[in-house]
């Protein structure tokens, strides 16, 4: 039987990127790609990222996240996600500890202090963008990741070329569009994730600037497709953005399933993602999902 059987987890969403939300903080079990692939199959537990909550590591902060697409694989960064971890951390009565305003939370990509706005919106602090190539990572050795090539030749969209390219602890590519309602992800968005200039896949956002503060927004995640919002990928277009001069430091991003509010501070560079959290429902993992899991 899995650690996982009957573990109790929340369902959450961030502008309708759908979360689960494990916690498994006390247990040293790590959850497997087969695992995760199994719970997002689940209605009741479907996922574009699950979160998996472990004890903290490093010194003053509160917890460790591992990050899991629906393919099963792992990324580094989450922005709705972490929102929607630091609402059940200080709110969910299961989980809750003894109330602050604010938590850090840990990834393998590094320290995410997380402020409450008010009772279901807060700001994540993302860190710092990584613009050198080796840093997203990209194959070739670009001196300036704003414009890079990629080798995909699609025909329905010649335009797609020369996107911008951020690490916020996941790699995304940034393409500029007239259009961004314009184009079929679930055609387009495969090829660019797999385009072999990007070793370790990446996320790919179709952006059209409509103003220096707004710019409308769709992303095709890395193991997940097509989602109604993604956090990370907000931070890495409005960096791109600003390092293009096509917007300022600060910009709303619009996805598909609302808004997030995006400032690249000047003080220290660090990205800061403000936006809403909502949980839909809580269950348990049935021990019937890992029957073929083991
Ligand atoms: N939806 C997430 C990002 C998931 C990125 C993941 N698809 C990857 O493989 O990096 C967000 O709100 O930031």
């Amino acid at each position: 039987m899995s650690a996982l059987s009957n573990s109790r987890f929340l369902k959450m969403n961030g502008l309708g990127n759908e979360i689960t939300v494990l916690d498994l903080r006390g247990s040293s079990h790590r959850v497997t790609p087969v695992e995760a692939r199994a719970i997002a199959a689940d209605p009741r537990s479907r996922f574009d990222q699950l979160m998996v909550l472990h004890d903290p590591v490093t010194p003053g902060t509160d917890a460790y996240m591992r990050i899991y697409n629906t393919d099963g694989s792992e990324s580094g960064a989450c922005g709705n996600g972490t929102r929607c971890v630091a609402w059940a951390m200080m709110s969910d009565p299961a989980m809750s500890r003894p109330l602050s305003e604010g938590l850090v939370l840990e990834t393998r990509a590094g320290l995410l202090p997380v402020e409450r706005v008010s009772d279901l919106v807060f700001t994540v602090d993302m860190g710092p963008p990584r613009l050198a190539w080796n840093e997203i990572p990209l194959r070739d050795p670009y001196p300036d990741t704003r414009s890079i090539a990629v080798d995909s030749k699609l025909p329905e969209a010649p335009e797609l070329q020369g996107p911008s390219a951020v690490s916020m602890g996941n790699p995304h590519a940034i393409f500029w569009v007239e259009d961004a309602l314009a184009y079929d992800l679930a055609a387009i968005g495969p090829v660019l994730e797999r385009d072999p200039v990007f070793p370790e896949r990446a996320n790919i956002s179709f952006a059209q600037v409509t103003s220096p503060e707004h710019i409308l927004l769709r992303v095709w995640e890395r193991g997940a497709g097509a989602t109604r919002a993604c956090g990370s990928a907000a931070c890495a277009t409005v960096v791109a953005a600003a390092r293009k001069g096509l917007t300022g430091r600060r910009a709303v991003v619009s996805l598909p399933g609302g808004d997030l509010v995006i400032e690249w501070r000047e003080s220290d560079g660090h990205v800061l993602m403000t936006g809403p959290t909502e949980l839909e429902h809580e269950g348990t993992l049935s021990p019937a999902l890992f029957a073929g899991a083991a």
